[in-house]
């Protein structure tokens, strides 16, 4: 498979009509090693004030590294991390009140029943949304009384969710929030998300490998590779501008044909296959004639993006 760096964002980059905003997140040179194994390298990263993030990465690129990195809860090995315009060094302090997190797994404090878990959480916050908390143990049935350790997987999930929205926090960062739900929490979960969004000036960044999330939320994609986030782009940007291009000849293709705007490309059987920003319809015509083959010009589905790309 032939890889061709996209060319025309700059890693980490956001489209000019956003990189103006306030930024929530602004990471610069962000290096993370575990002893020889280097995960994150020279990472930059801008999440303005507002948007709801998509991180996606393959298993293993780094996606919970980074998060925990952001949020102070791995130390780091270079660059700098600002989180509401100022440094992070540790986790603590006053803006810890505005940081929500949910991380992939949740198994603290399995003796506590559910409600007193909470009540004894709620003690820490200023803004604690008592009303939500209730109508969500309602709405996803989860059982004040039973006990953390008894909960299921998907229940501890559902909890760690209640326990990240209740201090209404302004920037919420959740680690495959969804990974253990069913579709209909999946669905519900999404649904408080955006809710929560409406919100002026709240910010969400989340992990997942479950694509259809990301289009019910709309949100922007950050795709992890190699170190790097390689952009960061509004879903419906990346569906009007990337297309998939398949060039098909009975002799085959001992190569794909160079084309201006390529991100990724290969072959596969009699067809070639690339994946162009901006494609050059009549340039794609002129070039179909000359090689002689059919062509076939593809919206990709965000799954599609995610297999050609991450
Ligand atoms: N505490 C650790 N000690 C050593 N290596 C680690 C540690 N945590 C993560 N790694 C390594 O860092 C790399 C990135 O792991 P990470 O969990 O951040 O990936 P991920 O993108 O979240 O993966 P997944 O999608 O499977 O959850 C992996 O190679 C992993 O083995």
């Amino acid at each position: 498979m032939t890889v061709i760096d996209p060319a025309t964002t700059p890693p980490g980059t956001m489209p000019a009509s956003e990189s103006s905003a306030r930024p929530v997140l602004q990471v610069r040179g962000l290096e993370k090693s575990f002893k020889q194994r280097q995960v994150l390298k020279a990472l930059d990263w801008h999440v303005p004030t507002g948007r709801v993030v998509g991180l996606l990465g393959r298993n293993g690129a780094g996606k919970t590294t980074l998060l925990r990195c952001l949020l102070g809860l791995s130390p780091i090995n270079g660059g700098s991390i600002e989180l509401f315009g100022e440094p992070m060094i540790e986790p603590g302090g006053e803006r810890m009140h505005r940081i929500g997190f949910v991380p992939q797994t949740f198994d603290l404090f399995p003796w506590m029943k559910v409600r007193a878990y909470l009540d004894f959480t709620a003690a820490f916050y200023t803004r604690w949304n008592q009303i939500l908390v209730d109508r969500l143990l309602a709405d996803w049935e989860l059982d004040a009384k039973q006990k953390i350790g008894e909960l299921s997987q998907g229940q501890r999930q559902k909890l760690a969710i209640v326990r990240a929205i209740a201090p209404d926090p302004d920037l919420l960062v959740l680690d495959e929030p969804v990974a253990s739900l069913d579709p209909q929490a999946r669905r519900a979960f999404m649904g408080e998300l955006l809710t929560l969004m409406r919100a002026p000036g709240k910010t969400v960044i989340f992990s997942t490998h479950i694509t259809a999330d990301l289009e019910r939320a709309d949100a922007d994609i950050a795709l992890l590779r190699d170190g790097r986030i390689q952009f960061t782009r509004p879903l419906a940007e990346l569906r009007e501008r990337l297309k998939r291009v398949i060039f098909q000849r009975a002799d085959g293709w001992s190569q794909p044909p160079a084309v201006a705007g390529v991100m990724k490309s290969h072959v596969q059987g009699d067809q070639a296959i690339l994946l162009v920003e901006d494609p050059v319809i009549d340039s794609l015509h002129a070039l179909a004639a000359r090689e002689n083959a059919n062509l076939r010009i593809e919206v990709p589905t965000l799954e599609d993006l995610f297999v050609e790309l991450a």
